[in-house]
């Protein structure tokens, strides 16, 4: 059995060395004509002049770029060379702009350069035709020569760990399987580069062989335009800010536009395709994060016993964030393919069920969602860090060395620390403002406060960028000199180690993100500041509300609103002057909170989670649920004395009827069947159904000694009675009708055609006939979900239904009645019976979603040895709880009843 853990960037990549150029490190020692020296591309952190800083691996990105046009247009993206082995980078890493590196080929992708790059470009080309009258060459486009495709093509590579991707996942996988706790697994992602240029080459498919073989990685191949298309546009432009509540009603948003919806859809379909290719019987499917929503619907599709989790890494927005998506249906689809779908925190999850009862109509319970034939599990488990290998790192010579660098460097100061993505939902620029605030307001801080914000690339393109510099420079010119400034600004990543020493070193890590799937930047600093490898600080962790890890601590963080500059101020003040004892109580608390929750017990516990379900599913699953057998039956039926039967009504007895339609009469051989059975006085028969006292009483009133079952528990009549018991307490149905009819009314106004059923314990909203079904139907699902969310604490729920939403209670179901119903029978016992049973053969028939609540409890009668025969039947083609099913309906279950009514 192999676990496939698919998810958009594989941890390895591939470098190149090109013809010619140093290998890689050799470049940073010397000084290129027209570049910084690498010394001098140190930046703030290192500026006095005593302090010698250890040489840090310098990447050959300083190097002209082979291949760039003679424009001199060249990408140039600062990043930290990537570890050959062992992963060395923070769990909560960044991905870089995509097709950036000059030792990866460039992308044949013609996605339109930034309007920056556009402008420079012109002007350039401006520029170059006048020249060009001189007789000076012009500047070729921004494109990729053959030549560049040959010389990558034959260029000798090597692989290394990938800078990008998600980091916390890696680690927890690499710590569940150092842990012994995942045998057999498999890597499912893209290289992480573009790769037209060795398309159809021997040596792509080399590099394929090389990460299966060596690595357990299966490689995903796509286009780059694919590539571009689904990563910078759909995910980056569309997909992350929705999912980060930057919603569409902001003009600069993309989320209307679909034209890279195809390329999204391409790369999933590329990921689906390879894992059902290589997917046997028995093995495990794990997809990972918003970048492959579509993954599990598609293998579901091919392989529908397929046993595949889902777990979105980013935060899930409120329905009405996500129903602006114009794709919304499709990536709701393609997500409920899964058997189990996991969120970092209850709040997203919670979303999700809402989103989806609302868009897809389905029924969400608090364990999932149930589709029209399947079942699909939904749970939050937030993923946790690997301490151990955090602090094997911790100890490496390297951050000693910079820990000793940043503790002469800053001495006497306080320092604040960062390392963010620079995009707008990470709220570096709250960040900043706030900190101006704190030192505008606190002259008493300002000499001695430092905030050293490291910020990483991003493929968004914005103004922030600018923004951010220009917050920094006014709050340096305002209060530096020459031996103090107060904002140490990094535009670049800096190694692990000096990460290490910076969350080490730090009396506070300020996170003020707008949202974020959780922040495991924030669990790394808290175990770096335990004092096991450095001095102990216990520093404080300034925690924006709006990140999924907050959620896990309790209110043992400061705890701020990015938005509220001033509280965020007062945040960093409390941080700096909060006592030893206090700081301790709370990072204390915050320790545990964190080992509580480490990347490998995710992993773990997310798999035998999946275990679980998808065994519980598979044995609801029509196909596996045996055909109901006569035989047994009669068997079961003969050896006994003491018969209950429940029987659901519609469906069962009778053809289903509309709701919003009575039906006149009984059919003749309901009935008949109903009497006969009745005639062994040994057989107790009750009808379970949705429909009111009065209509049951009139349907059944050629059957005596029936015991009926009305509004779905809220009523009940025993047998041979003529009087209904009320089950539900009036004033609480009262009580919730009042507020559930304004907002039926509302929705009612707004469609015509439709029309309100008021039962005594329920209430609903029909539109099976409205003027337009399809409009009706989106009301419909707005009006549950409206009436879900304001009426919870009304213990009331309305669940979506074909062609109607019905509004019942949740605290009276059949499931209720038939226990009363069962409690009475033991009472009526004679006391010398009462240690016994009241009934030794229980069936249950029945085909709709409240039925299956009542064979779970009678399943369990017969499992505990209660009653000695327990029948469940299913007659829907849903999954189900029922032990045996019946596929040819009411007239299938008419025929094994009379069978029964037969036996003398
Ligand atoms: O930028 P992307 O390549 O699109 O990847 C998205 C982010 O993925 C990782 O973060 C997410 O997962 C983390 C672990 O579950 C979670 O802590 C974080 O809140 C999520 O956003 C990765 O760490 C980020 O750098 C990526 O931006």
């Amino acid at each position: 059995m192999t676990v496939f853990i698919a998810s958009l960037f594989l941890p390895k990549t591939i470098h190149f060395t090109l013809p010619g150029t140093p290998p890689p490190g050799a470049a940073a020692e010397k000084k290129q004509p027209g570049k910084p020296a690498p010394a001098e591309k140190q930046t703030s952190l290192f500026q006095a002049p005593n302090i010698t800083p250890p040489i840090t691996p310098v990447d050959d990105k300083t190097r002209d770029h082979l291949f760039t046009n003679e424009d001199g247009l060249r990408v140039q993206i600062p990043q930290v060379e990537p570890a050959a082995d062992g992963f060395r980078a923070p769990a909560d890493r960044s991905s870089p702009t995509w097709g950036g590196r000059p030792d990866q080929p460039m992308s044949r992708a013609n996605s339109p350069p930034p309007p920056s790059l556009i402008e420079k470009s012109r002007l350039l080309q401006q520029k170059a035709k006048e020249l060009g009258r001189q007789g000076v060459t012009q500047p070729r486009s921004l494109t990729r020569s053959d030549s560049h495709d040959r010389v990558f093509a034959n260029a000798n590579w090597k692989v290394v760990n990938a800078d990008q991707g998600n980091g916390g996942l890696r680690n927890a996988a690499e710590a569940a399987a150092r842990e012994c706790k995942l045998g057999d697994y498999m890597w499912v992602g893209t290289l992480g580069m573009p790769t037209d240029a060795l398309q159809g080459t021997q040596q792509l498919q080399d590099i394929s062989d090389r990460l299966y073989t060596e690595h357990d990685m299966l490689t995903v191949l796509c286009s780059d335009k694919d590539f571009d298309g689904h990563y910078s546009h759909f995910c980056k432009q569309i997909l992350w800010p929705v999912f980060h509540y930057q919603i569409p009603d902001n003009p600069k948003s993309k989320a209307y536009e679909d034209h890279s919806w195809k390329y999204y859809v391409n790369v999933n379909q590329a990921f689906a395709d390879k894992i059902i290719k290589n997917w046997k019987r028995g093995d495990v499917i794990w997809v990972h994060d918003y970048h492959l929503l579509l993954v599990p619907g598609m293998i579901r599709r091919k392989l529908p016993d397929a046993k595949i989790g889902f777990f979105l890494h980013v935060a899930f927005p409120s329905s009405e964030v996500f129903r602006c998506l114009a794709v919304r249906k499709q990536l709701l689809e393609g997500m409920v393919g899964a058997n189990l779908i996991g969120f970092q925190i209850h709040e997203y999850t919670r979303h999700f069920l809402q989103t989806c009862s609302r868009l897809l109509s389905a029924e969400a319970t608090p364990d999932g969602l149930q589709l029209e034939d399947r079942f699909v599990d939904v749970i939050n488990m937030p993923i946790g860090i690997d301490p151990v290998s955090l602090n094997q790192h911790r100890q490496e010579v390297e951050v000693k060395k910079w820990l000793d660098i940043m503790r002469e460097r800053y001495a006497g100061k306080k320092l604040i620390v960062a390392r963010d993505k620079l995009d707008h939902v990470r709220g570096v620029r709250q960040k900043l403002l706030s900190y101006e605030l704190f030192l505008n307001a606190n002259p008493e801080w300002r000499n001695n406060t430092v905030l050293i914000q490291v910020a990483l690339s991003t493929s968004e393109k914005s103004e922030l960028d600018a923004t951010v510099s220009d917050i920094v420079t006014r709050v340096n010119s305002s209060w530096a000199n020459l031996a103090y400034q107060p904002v140490v600004y990094l535009k670049q990543d800096i190694d692990y180690a000096q990460y290490l020493a910076l969350l080490s070193i730090a009396d506070a890590l300020m996170i003020t993100s707008q949202r974020e799937g959780m922040n495991l930047t924030s669990h790394e600093f808290l175990y770096c500041q335990d004092g096991k490898f450095s001095e102990k600080k216990h520093g404080s962790l300034i925690l924006s509300e709006f990140t999924g890890t907050s959620s896990l601590f309790g209110g043992n963080e400061l705890s701020v609103n990015p938005w509220d500059y001033r509280a965020c101020a007062n945040a960093i003040k409390k941080a700096l002057e909060m006592g030893d004892e206090e700081k301790e109580q709370r990072w204390t608390k915050l320790y545990e909170a964190v080992n509580h929750h480490t990347g490998s017990h995710w992993f773990t516990e997310f798999m035998s989670r999946l275990d679980i379900v998808y065994d519980e599913q598979h044995r609801r699953d029509q196909t596996s649920v045996p055909r109901l057998s006569m035989h047994s039956l009669m068997q079961q039926y003969n050896r006994t004395e003491r018969r209950l039967f429940i029987l659901d009504f519609e469906g069962t007895l009778v053809s289903w009827g509309p709701v919003n339609k009575i039906i006149p009469v009984s059919p003749q051989r309901t009935l008949d069947v109903l009497n006969d059975l009745l005639l062994d006085e040994r057989n107790t028969i009750y009808v379970m159904s949705g429909r009111r006292p009065e209509e049951l009483d009139r349907l059944f009133r050629r059957v005596p000694n029936l015991g009926l079952i009305a509004e779905n528990g809220c009523f009940l009549k025993d047998c041979g009675s003529t009087t209904w018991t009320e089950m539900a307490d009036s004033d609480q149905i009262r009580s919730w009708k009042e507020s559930v009819k304004p907002i039926l009314n509302y929705y009612l106004e707004r469609t015509p055609g439709a029309e309100l059923e008021d039962r005594r314990c329920s209430l609903i909203f029909h539109y099976k006939s409205a003027e337009d079904y399809e409009a009706a139907q989106r009301q419909a699902t707005d009006c549950a979900s409206h009436i879900n969310d304001a009426c919870e604490e009304q213990r009331v729920h309305a669940i979506p239904l074909d062609g109607c939403v019905l509004v019942e209670p949740i605290d009276w179901t059949k499931t209720t009645a038939a226990q009363k119903i069962f409690a009475d029978l033991r009472a009526n016992m004679a006391p010398d019976e009462k240690h016994t049973s009241p009934v030794d053969f229980l069936m249950v028939i029945g085909d709709g979603r409240e039925d299956e609540k009542v064979f779970k409890w009678a399943n369990t009668l017969g499992e505990d040895g209660t009653v000695k025969e327990v029948v469940t039947v299913s007659l829907g083609n849903r999954n189900t709880e029922a032990t045996a099913t019946l596929a040819q309906g009411v007239s299938g279950v008419l025929m094994a009843l009379q069978k029964l009514a037969s036996i003398a």
